[in-house]
């Protein structure tokens, strides 16, 4: 049995890291992990020009804990209006990527795209100028079953857009379902798919067991085993298509625990030890250190980090609540044991 796991410096290729003193509590989290990661742009109001993603980033650097080298990767939210020429200037702000929220699908998401098809003169400008084009796949349409909308949003916007756009370079965020693994699996090499620790360590029943259990709820939701298990299938296959992505989400405690709640788990604080704890379940540890550190650098076409880090066997019991600006936060499996830790 492996009692030391040494892996490459690894990233996280989807994250949100909210703003101002939300942001200062979390990102430290995320910095001791993590080199570098793609940090989602749905803040209040959204991140929609280059300029400001750029002050965010600033906002980011200067959060960082003394000494600490992590790196921002910074992306846009694509609206219905983003212009095409915004892109040239996106680039040379050094933003790597653009999202698609399609309106109302998730949280912080009105000012999202309502007909993907509005948005295509500036997709084709991502094509020309390299950008990553990053979706959150679900459609939103009431008449379609929550659990359904991932696998429809398959059929009605990836095929059309794989097929307008066929060089663009498409992440698949947070796949949830094994419609979505079986698209990745079989598509050409500029599409890719982020999965995150709570995909893979738990189906829907964890929302529901003893007591419906907020901090399990996220989007796209948790699904039935079935998925679960294409989705280790994928992540322990090896393919290059599939990478790390916690989509770690905080939402303050006393919101997640209201008679709304908001979607987002919060797994910054563990998520290594979270996803060692999926890989080593299906005997797939040996796969980890490609996942965590060579899938997404290669797909984005950035270099892999050098230096490694190190996990341990060793259980800890992860703090129940971290501090959330003036609030709390409630990290996924807060209070419990975890069997290994980043060292
Ligand atoms: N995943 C979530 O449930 N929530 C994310 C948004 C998102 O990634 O869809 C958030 O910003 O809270
Ligand atoms: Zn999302
Ligand atoms: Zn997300």
């Amino acid at each position: 049995m492996t009692d030391i796991l040494t892996l490459t410096r690894p990233d996280d290729w989807h994250l949100h890291l909210r703003d101002e003193a939300a942001l200062a509590s979390v990102l430290p989290y995320t910095a001791r992990q993590f080199a570098r990661a793609i940090v989602m742009p749905n803040l209040r109001p959204p991140v929609t020009t280059a300029a400001q993603a750029v002050a965010y980033r600033e906002r980011i650097l200067d959060a960082l804990p003394e000494g600490s080298d992590f790196q921002p990767l910074m992306t846009m939210y694509l609206t219905d209006n983003t212009p095409p020429d915004e892109i040239k200037r996106a680039k040379d702000a050094g933003v790597v990527a653009l999202k698609l929220y399609p309106a109302g699908a998730t949280t912080n998401s009105d000012a999202g795209v309502t007909d993907i098809r509005k948005t295509y003169k500036t997709l084709e400008a991502m094509q020309r100028e390299g950008l990553l084009f990053l979706v959150h796949g679900e459609v939103t349409d009431g008449d379609i079953d929550i659990f359904d909308r991932e696998a429809v949003f398959v059929d009605r916007v990836m095929t059309p857009l794989r097929a307008a756009m066929p060089e663009l370079k498409v992440v698949f965020e947070h796949i949830t379902t094994k419609e979505a693994a079986q698209y990745v699996t079989e598509s050409d090499r500029f599409t890719a798919a982020t999965i995150t620790p709570q995909h893979l360590l738990y189906n829907r029943n964890a929302i529901f067991t003893g007591g419906l259990r907020p901090h399990y709820y996220c989007l796209p939701v948790l699904k039935r085993e079935e998925h679960r298990q294409a989705l280790l299938k994928a992540a322990g296959s090896g393919l290059p298509k599939f990478f790390l992505g916690t989509d770690s989400a905080p939402h303050a405690a006393q919101l997640k625990e209201a008679s709304v709640c908001g979607a987002g788990c919060f797994t910054a604080v563990s998520a290594l030890e979270l996803y060692a704890e999926a890989f080593e379940g299906i005997g797939a540890l040996d796969k980890l250190d490609a996942f965590a550190g060579h899938h997404g650098p290669d797909f984005y076409g950035l270099p892999r980090n050098t230096g490694t880090v190190t996990l341990r066997r060793e259980p800890w019991t992860l703090p129940s609540a971290v501090p959330f600006g003036e609030a709390q936060l409630k990290p996924l499996r807060g209070g419990e044991t975890l069997n290994w830790k980043l060292i």
